[in-house]
């Protein structure tokens, strides 16, 4: 796991990756929330948290057991106004100490016994505000925040279009919304009867972003063209991109959202030597790729730990590393 991969680097190193300013464009609000946080919450509000459970670098870990421990243990923890409050701080905080400047979060906003989807969103984006207004004027450079909606693959075309709603209805309001990312196991079901909600995200200037050939199983066989049809501004993943679809996104010079940890320690990706983002930087020269951690909390990923994997991988120098680093800043933190 990446801890371990990244114990050869040095303090120095670390703290080099930590000081350079960075861009995260994949962050799961409840995957980024460490469980040790969880677990104090839990505790704070006398709910029930395992005493052990199946985590990153154990035998067998796979993509599957990630999804079970959003529903079997991090959902049962954060399921009230409060805990996601505290749970958008939190993740706010490690961004900001691991030096990052612009971060675009994403969450599905849930309906449970003590919120509707609406107020989901409204917590999270006055957790946002608020902090953010604690810190104006901080010594500290203020990271921008920014928000997408997710839809998840096993939503209904209801559910789906609930949640475009939302977008819609509060950006021009909050401008931490900036749109809509479609994620979810990608293990379970297609998104084709997403279409009709996810067609509506473009034409209001909201961002389209799609978990795109995470998994080598695609549930139907002509998703990946289906998506593309709908001119996402990004894609997440890209693990499996048949060859045609990968020319045709280097084409249109889509941004992907590179996933170093997630994939290798998901197991969808056996090592970081062997990463999709080695054949798409070396070989076929593609530079509008950004590292992102995707859940932090889940795979103790910092996003300067993935800077210097990546580093490692692609043979590049810090010099090069700051200039990969400075193009994104420049093209997302305006
Ligand atoms: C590992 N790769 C991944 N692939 C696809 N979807 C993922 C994911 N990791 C997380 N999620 C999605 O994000 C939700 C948790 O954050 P929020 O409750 O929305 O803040 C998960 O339930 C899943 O749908």
């Amino acid at each position: 796991m990446s801890l371990k991969h990244i114990s050869k680097y040095t303090q120095e190193d670390l703290s080099w990756a930590r000081s350079l300013p960075k861009v995260e464009l994949h962050a799961h609000i409840n995957g980024s929330v460490s469980l040790d946080d969880l677990r104090s919450l839990a505790l704070s509000k006398n709910l029930p948290f395992p005493a052990t459970l199946a985590l990153p670098g154990d035998p067998g870990f796979d993509i599957k057991d990630v999804f079970t421990l959003f529903s079997s243990t991090i959902y049962g923890v954060v399921r009230d106004q409060d805990a996601l409050r505290f749970v958008v701080g939190k993740v706010l905080d490690a961004f900001q100490a691991d030096g990052c400047v612009y971060l675009e979060l994403r969450t599905t906003p849930k309906k449970n016994v003590a919120m509707d989807m609406d107020e989901y969103v409204m917590v999270v984006v006055g957790a946002i505000e608020e902090w953010l207004l604690g810190r104006a004027g901080s010594q500290e450079g203020l990271m921008h925040v920014r928000l997408l909606l997710s839809v998840d693959r096993r939503h209904s075309v209801e559910q789906a279009n609930q949640i475009v709603d939302l977008a819609v209805k509060y950006a021009p309001l909050h401008t931490c919304i900036v749109g809509v990312d479609v994620c979810g196991d990608p293990t379970v079901g297609g998104i084709r009867h997403l279409v009709p909600a996810l067609q509506k995200v473009k034409p209001a200037a909201l961002k389209l972003v799609v978990h795109f050939a995470e998994v080598a199983e695609c549930p139907e066989q002509d998703e990946l063209e289906t998506i593309l049809s709908l001119n996402p501004d990004r894609l997440g993943h890209c693990t499996f991109v048949p060859s045609h679809l990968m020319d045709e996104i280097i084409k249109r010079e889509i941004t992907m959202e590179i996933c170093l940890s997630s994939n290798v320690v998901g197991g969808t990706v056996s090592a970081y030597e062997r990463h999709h983002l080695i054949e798409l930087w070396k070989e076929r020269g593609y530079r509008n790729l950004v590292l992102c951690t995707d859940d932090r909390g889940i795979f103790l990923n910092e996003l300067s730990h993935e800077y210097l994997i990546a580093m490692d991988i692609l043979g590049l120098t810090k010099r090069e590393m700051e200039e990969w680093a400075a193009r994104c800043v420049e093209q997302y933190r305006k």
